[in-house]
């Protein structure tokens, strides 16, 4: 109904929460319904395609999550034990995949903290680079993963380029977990093509910001997708008619992608009114995220969730989540429960202990 309130319009813990819309659901039921394992799926290739031809790579691989596309890239690149990726010590594919680097890759990991504090530079990789120049002490990096947006930081094009001739030039493989990049696209203007030209593959999420309810593509050259291809079924990956959530993921990224950029104002509004109070930002806020410095600002993570409540929003941690879904009423509300627990900050100020997370799942 239009106007109505989205059952998630109150939802701050993380886009993943995006429900398919009433469009997007009736895609469900024009699709085809062919066995996408044998490749004979329609609705499955056409969005495949699409996405190949808006990044401008050969070829797509449609997967159901994107820690299964950003997985099975690493493994593909990945064949010759002894060897590591090299990524920021934050990469959701080094410190929210379970470990699958390890275990599906047999690769060692480099996580490195950016001297900028917010993003990766090519002086940060070449400090941490570790070549395959025969020492039997090391496992050599082969890939390069980076994360655009990395908690919502667009790291700027221009090192991107340079990171990318780099890798070029040492033959390193760079790989982009890219499961917000249209964040970035639609925060910068910079085209999907333009992004994924420096890198040797990309995964894309279509089920977080664009509100597809599931699903990722991984984008590449065709060899690199045949061989992913063959992984995906290895581990279980291999989806018969696949054709109904990949029509509604097609319809997803034409009807909200255009959107985004509502989150990214509202994110900002959030960020201005924090630091307006005093609270301490981790980081910049470049598109959809706003992530408090709990640690500097001395606020308590689980009692902003807490509080969250009481004003009837969620709220999972230190991070803000915003995406299309979310109503301004509720972004009011989230404003109310960051100045009470500023304020409780005040007079009890919180001393983390342990690893912080930015998320609370049960
Ligand atoms: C940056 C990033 N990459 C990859 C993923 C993995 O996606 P999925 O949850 O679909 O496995 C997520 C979170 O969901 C993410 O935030
Ligand atoms: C928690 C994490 O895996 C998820 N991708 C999120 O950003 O919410």
């Amino acid at each position: 109904m239009p106007g109505a309130l989205s059952p998630v319009h109150n939802e701050f813990r993380s886009d993943t929460f995006t429900q398919p819309t009433a469009s997007v659901l009736a895609a469900a039921t024009t699709c085809t319904l062919g066995d996408s394992v044998y490749q004979e799926d329609a609705s499955t290739i056409a969005l495949e395609q699409k996405l190949a031809v808006l990044t401008g790579k050969p070829a797509g691989l449609f997967c159901v999550s994107g820690t299964l596309s950003n997985q099975l890239a690493l493994r593909t690149h990945l064949y010759q034990p002894p060897h590591s990726i090299l990524c920021d010590y934050r990469a959701h594919v080094y410190s929210l995949e379970a470990g699958g680097v390890a275990s599906l890759s047999q690769a060692m990991v480099t996580p490195v903290h950016p001297a900028n504090g917010d993003y990766l530079t090519l002086e940060d990789i070449v400090e941490n680079f570790i070549p395959d120049d025969g020492d039997i002490h090391l496992a050599p990096t082969k890939v390069i993963s980076l994360e655009q947006t990395l908690h919502g930081i667009v790291t700027p094009i221009e090192e991107l380029r340079r990171i990318s001739a780099w890798c070029k030039d040492q033959q390193v493989i760079l790989h982009c977990d890219g499961a917000r990049l249209w964040n970035a696209h639609i925060a910068t203007g910079i085209s999907m093509a333009e992004y994924c030209s420096l890198f040797d593959s990309v995964s894309l999420c279509l089920s977080k910001s664009l509100g597809a309810p599931i699903g990722s593509v991984l984008v590449g050259e065709a060899a690199f997708i045949k061989k992913a291809n063959h992984f995906k079924k290895q581990n279980g990956g291999g989806i018969r008619q696949a054709g109904i959530i990949a029509a509604m993921a097609s319809v997803a990224i034409d009807e909200n992608l255009p959107q985004l950029h509502r989150s990214h104002a509202m994110a900002r509004e959030l960020g201005e009114y924090c630091e307006s109070l005093g609270v301490v930002l981790e980081s910049p806020v470049h598109t959809n995220f706003v992530f408090i410095d709990t640690k500097k600002s001395k606020m308590n993570g689980q009692l902003l969730s807490q509080l969250a409540t009481k004003y009837d929003v969620k709220i999972g941690g230190s991070r803000i989540a915003f995406h299309f879904q979310n109503s301004n009423e509720a972004l009011q509300n989230v404003k109310k429960a960051v100045k009470e627990c500023y304020e409780d900050s005040l007079v009890n100020p919180y001393i983390a202990t342990g690893i912080s997370k930015f998320y609370n799942i049960k």
